[in-house]
């Protein structure tokens, strides 16, 4: 609704027509956060890292571990989200028919990680589980290497991406990168028996494991938006405190 107002000036009556009152939405500030040149900007006193790693790896126990630090935030992956939204299970629908759903579940990933990402944190240092980077370069790019994601599905989600990064500030200055092997994936996915995943096949753990490791070791695949910190996670829970109690100071630094 445009405002205006009748007023009289130098004894004629002229219509002014005003601006509505400048409403702030909450999400779109956060977002859009900008300087004087409306460039999007972010908060640079503090810092984001980004834990990686294929399915089952440990980036969830890893988030626990460092939990109770001060001065450091943990963001979980929101996966209760995508085994329930509004009643729907897109986790379950994609590993039912990759093919006609993955570009539900991504869809909906995306909406999520952008959220995780551009949410406030209180603490100087957020510590994320996995990023929108990871989703679009492996997970994204493993349905539709693997011919189980329709060319159209891909390029669409692909535009929202780099509309996406282009437009938002998502940067990020580490990225922790738990490297494991397949094998040990597979064990600790049994392990965790969470019923979505029950019929993953070893296979697809090692496609997920090379797309990571095209990314964050050779990077030969797509841009890698931080410097990456590589830990050999094939170990056990004791030894991988004493890996994290070693790194902290540089993860902490980041
Ligand atoms: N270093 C480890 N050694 C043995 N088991 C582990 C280790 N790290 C995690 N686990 C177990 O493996 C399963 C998957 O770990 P989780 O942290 O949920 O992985 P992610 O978040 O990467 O999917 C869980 O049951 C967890 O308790
Ligand atoms: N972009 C993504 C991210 C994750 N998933 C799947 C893979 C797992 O089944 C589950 C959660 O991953 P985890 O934290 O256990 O490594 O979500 C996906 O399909 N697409």
């Amino acid at each position: 609704m445009l405002f205006s107002a009748a007023v009289r000036v130098c004894g004629r009556l002229r219509l002014v027509i005003q601006r509505p009152p400048a409403r702030v939405c909450p999400v779109m500030s956060r977002l859009f956060h900008s300087d004087s040149q409306g460039n999007s900007v972010k908060d640079k006193a503090k810092s984001t890292i980004c834990v990686e790693g294929n399915i089952a790896s440990g980036k969830t126990s890893c988030l626990e571990y460092f939990s109770n630090t001060a001065n450091l935030e943990v963001l979980t992956e929101p996966v209760a989200k995508w085994r329930n939204v509004q009643g729907h299970n897109p986790l379950g629908l994609m590993y039912t028919d990759p093919t006609r759903w993955g570009l539900t579940l991504q869809t909906y990933v995306q909406l999520t990680m952008l959220d995780v990402h551009t949410r406030p944190s209180v603490a100087p240092v957020k510590m994320m589980e996995r990023s929108i980077h990871s989703a679009k370069y492996i997970f994204v790019e493993n349905l539709y290497k693997s011919a189980k994601m329709p060319e159209v599905d891909y390029v669409v989600l692909s535009e929202w991406f780099n509309w996406i990064t282009k437009n938002i500030d998502l940067s990020v200055d580490l990225i922790v990168y738990l490297r494991t092997s397949p094998e040990t994936c597979y064990q600790r996915l049994k392990m965790r028996c969470r019923e979505e995943e029950r019929l993953i096949p070893l296979d697809y753990l090692h496609a997920i494991h090379e797309l990571y490791e095209e990314w964050l070791v050779k990077q030969s695949s797509f841009p890698v938006p931080a410097p990456v910190l590589v830990i050999d996670a094939d170990k056990n829970m004791e030894e991988m405190i004493q890996h994290y109690e070693e790194h902290r100071g540089k993860i902490l630094a980041a």
